[in-house]
């Protein structure tokens, strides 16, 4: 792609995020806007959405700061912003993918307003003025970003039509392989009360591994898992009331890349046919599914791939 093609775009990704207009990006630049974002579209009380969005910002500055901040100045100029989308040094990193994927999927979450897992034109409204986005870009209309036409937009629609808001020489490449092929993955915890003893040491552990994803659970097994070992995991309802299903609802989102599920196999459940709808529903969506202490290690190690501590920009470009 031609330099003259991208590079108005790019300058004004950079613009964008660099809320306090001293032509550097910093984390807190980033973070800001996770707050600008947060602030715009989100109730105050809304920690999950609130958490969600910070955390896929911090995590878009560390996979922006690894691949330009070439000189690890720890800030990024915008030439070494501009240099590095010209040599391509962004596309093809599966981190970067998968972090822009998350930050995207925040902002849907945040403009889904009554959580419904589509945005309305009235909720897709808020976009222009918590991005900073111009109302103008045609490309982000409504009926431009929902391409079956059905009214709604998906978080699938959403990625696709705001690829271009990244600094990618080929944005296309962002959602051309829908499955990530590593980076953070979405992990579900549960388990029944006779075997949460063999999760939590399973989860000690697997401790490093576990906590570079994203961890769910179901209430009891999450909050303990998170008392326990400090991990984030984001607690559903309680199994018997409903958390299963929760998870099930996840799973069909696309949502889980990992289901360990360590139930109980000596006695009945009353909400046993829960349970059966969720190992049903992973079975359909073609995830992992660890029952054990042993075939959550083998998949919990397929699934993490090894990251360097400080990967040297020689080595990225
Ligand atoms: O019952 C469960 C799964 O079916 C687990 O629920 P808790 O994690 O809330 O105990």
């Amino acid at each position: 792609m031609a330099h003259e093609d991208w590079l108005p775009r790019i300058t004004s990704i950079f613009r964008m995020y660099d809320l306090d207009g001293d032509g550097q990006l910093g984390r807190e630049d980033l973070i800001a806007y996770a707050g600008r974002v947060a602030e715009n579209l989100t109730e105050p009380g809304d920690t999950k959405r609130r958490a969600a969005l910070y955390d896929a910002y911090a995590e878009l500055w560390t996979q922006l700061s690894a691949v330009s901040d070439t000189d690890r100045g720890g800030r990024i100029s915008e030439q070494e912003f501009v240099a590095a989308t010209a040599r391509g040094a962004f596309d093809g990193d599966p981190h970067f993918r998968d972090s822009t994927l998350r930050a995207l999927d925040a902002l849907a979450d945040a403009l889904d307003r009554d959580g419904d897992g589509t945005i309305d034109p009235a909720e897709y409204e808020r976009i222009f003025g918590a991005t900073g986005l111009d109302t103008t870009t045609s490309a982000l209309g409504f009926a431009a970003v929902d391409t079956d036409g059905d009214g709604r937009i998906t978080r699938a629609e959403l990625r696709a039509a705001a690829v271009h808001l990244y600094p990618l020489a080929d944005p296309a490449w962002l959602t051309t392989d829908a499955a990530p092929t590593s980076g953070p993955r979405g992990i579900a915890l549960v388990a029944h009360d006779t075997r949460k003893a063999d999760l939590l040491g399973w989860t000690e552990r697997r401790a490093k591994e576990l906590e570079q994803h994203r961890l769910f659970g179901t209430g009891t097994t999450g909050t303990l898992i998170t008392r326990r070992l400090g991990l984030p995991v984001t607690a559903l309802r309680s199994g018997p009331l409903g958390g299963d299903q929760q998870i099930g609802a996840l799973v069909t989102r696309g949502e889980i890349d990992l289901l360990v599920f360590f139930f109980d196999p000596l006695s009945s459940h009353p909400h046993g046919d829960d349970v059966r709808a969720l190992i049903r529903l992973a079975v359909l969506a073609n995830i992992p599914v660890a029952l054990n202490a042993a075939s959550a290690d083998a998949m919990i190690l397929a699934l993490t791939p090894h990251i360097p501590a400080q990967v040297g920009a020689a080595a990225l470009t």
